[in-house]
């Protein structure tokens, strides 16, 4: 069995959490992150979430799931502590084809959650097909580790460059050979040692952009 990754874009989405514990709470908070429309359904609500809840982040029904809850909902975690409950909801769920995470138990999961290590754009996801989330998690640590906040500028750098070139319609092939001689110069060496004029004029070089205005 294989799993297809893949990145939403959850923004304005709604997607249902249900529970009101720790693990739903936490479930939110990158769904937040994500700026998906977030509804929860909880019998109790952790104090995280109800003072999301004050502050009008995310919606909350209260007491407990039953089926109307899903109506409108492109995904759901179910993070409930009855396991009669993520039954049901992985059984709504199905019948309504809505994509569906029971926490922790991968048989009644159409989707699995990766550990993922940030810096602002760049996103390194690491699943290990469900056969051991301790070690995604140790693996996640190592790469925050090896991936630090000059891996968050060089995106941005690169993004702002790659955004240039398409909006002045150069050439794709010439582009991508601009693209790789930036990634594979010592670019990421200026960015540790926070040399912003010579990342500048790095860029000048191999491109003929000058990105003052979009510096980090
Ligand atoms: C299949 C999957 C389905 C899903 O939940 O999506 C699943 C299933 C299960 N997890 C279990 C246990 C633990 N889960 C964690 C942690 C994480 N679990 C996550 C994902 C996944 N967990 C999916 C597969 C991911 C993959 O492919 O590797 C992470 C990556 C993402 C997230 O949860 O958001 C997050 C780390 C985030 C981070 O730190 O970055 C820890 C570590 C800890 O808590 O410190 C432990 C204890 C140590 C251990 O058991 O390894 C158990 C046994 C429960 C029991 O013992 O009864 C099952 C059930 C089973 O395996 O059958
Ligand atoms: N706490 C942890 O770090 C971990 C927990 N888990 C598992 O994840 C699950 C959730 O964990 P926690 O959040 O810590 O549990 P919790 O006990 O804090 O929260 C469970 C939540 O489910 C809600 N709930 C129960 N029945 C419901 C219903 N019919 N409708 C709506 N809500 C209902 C409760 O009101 C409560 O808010 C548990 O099965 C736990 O075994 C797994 C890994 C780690």
């Amino acid at each position: 069995m294989k799993y297809y990754p893949v990145f939403f874009d959850l923004r304005e989405k709604v997607c249902l959490v249900v529970g009101g514990g720790t693990v739903a709470e936490r479930k939110v908070q990158r769904l937040l992150e994500c700026e998906a429309s977030v509804r929860v359904v909880g019998e109790s609500l952790s104090e995280g979430l109800q003072s999301l809840q004050k502050s009008g982040q995310i919606q909350c029904l209260a007491g407990r799931y039953s089926a109307a809850c899903l109506d409108g909902a492109f995904m759901v975690i179910c993070a409930t502590d009855d396991r009669a409950v993520n039954e049901q909801v992985m059984r709504d769920c199905r019948s309504r084809g809505i994509p569906v995470n029971v926490v922790d138990d991968p048989e009644r999961c159409d989707f699995i959650l990766p550990a993922i290590a940030e810096q602002g754009d760049l996103s390194i996801a690491v699943s290990t097909g469900g056969k051991s989330p301790a070690l995604a998690k140790r693996l996640r640590r190592e790469l925050e580790d090896q991936y630090g906040p000059e891996y968050r500028e060089l995106v941005n750098i690169l993004g702002e460059l790659r955004k240039r070139r398409l909006a002045k319609g150069y050439p794709s092939e010439e582009n991508r050979t601009i693209f790789e001689a930036v990634v594979s110069s010592d670019i990421l060496e200026q960015l540790r040692k926070g040399d912003r004029e010579g990342v500048r004029e790095k860029i000048r070089r191999l491109s003929g952009e000058d990105l003052e205005q979009n510096e980090p």
